[in-house]
C-alpha cells in the first residue's frame, strides 16, 4: 500500500479535537437514563425474633447494586458514576462497612429488607441534595449470592 493510501484509510479513524464537535451533538436532548453501580462491604448481624441460625451472630459480604437517573447534561451524561461511587459510599457504604450493624443502623431488626428500605431512604435524600432532577430507581441487596432483597421507586411510594 503506497504511503498516500495508507494515509487515507487511517485519517477517517483518528481523534478529532473536541473543537471540531458541534456541542449539541455531543447529547441527546431531554433524556432520562439510568445508570447502575455496584458495591460490596463486609459487616456482622444476628436478627431478633428470628428462630433459625440467623438469630446467631454472624457476617456477610453484602453486595448493593445501586441504579439512579437524571436527565442527560450538556454532554451526555446521566450521572457521573464517580459521583455516584463518592455518595453512595459516604452515605451508606462506609457507614456501614466493617461494623456490627445492630449497633451503626437506626434500631431496627437488620434484616435485608429493612436495610434496604433506609439505603433507599438515605440515598434519595443525598442525591437529590446533590442534584434535584436525580432520583434513585432500584436498589439490590445481596445478603449472600444467593439470597437477595430490591426496592424500586414506586414501591418506595415516590
Ligand atoms: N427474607 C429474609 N430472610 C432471611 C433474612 C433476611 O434478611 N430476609 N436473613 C437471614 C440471615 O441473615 C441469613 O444470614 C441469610 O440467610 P440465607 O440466605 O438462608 O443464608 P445461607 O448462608 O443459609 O444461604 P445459602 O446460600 O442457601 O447457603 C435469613 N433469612
Ligand atoms: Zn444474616
Amino acid at each position: 500500500m503506497s504511503e498516500r493510501n495508507l494515509r487515507d484509510s487511517v485519517e477517517p479513524l483518528l481523534y478529532k479535537p473536541s473543537q471540531e464537535i458541534a456541542l449539541s451533538s455531543l447529547r441527546y436532548h431531554d433524556r432520562r437514563v439510568t445508570i447502575t453501580k455496584e458495591f460490596t462491604f463486609d459487616a456482622a448481624h444476628h436478627l431478633y425474633a428470628y428462630k433459625g441460625k440467623c438469630a446467631n451472630l454472624h457476617g456477610h459480604t453484602y453486595r448493593l447494586v445501586v441504579s439512579v437517573s437524571d436527565v442527560l447534561d450538556e454532554i451526555g451524561l446521566s450521572i457521573d458514576f464517580g459521583d455516584v461511587k463518592a455518595l453512595v459510599k459516604t452515605h451508606v457504604v462506609d457507614r456501614l462497612d466493617h461494623t456490627y450493624l445492630n449497633e451503626v443502623l437506626p434500631p431496627m431488626n437488620t434484616t435485608a429488607e429493612n436495610m434496604i428500605v433506609w439505603m433507599f431512604e438515605e440515598i434519595e435524600r443525598a442525591l437529590h441534595a446533590f442534584r434535584e432532577t436525580a432520583r434513585v430507581e432500584r436498589l439490590t441487596l445481596y445478603e449472600t449470592p444467593t439470597s437477595s432483597v430490591e426496592i424500586t421507586r414506586q414501591e418506595m411510594g415516590l
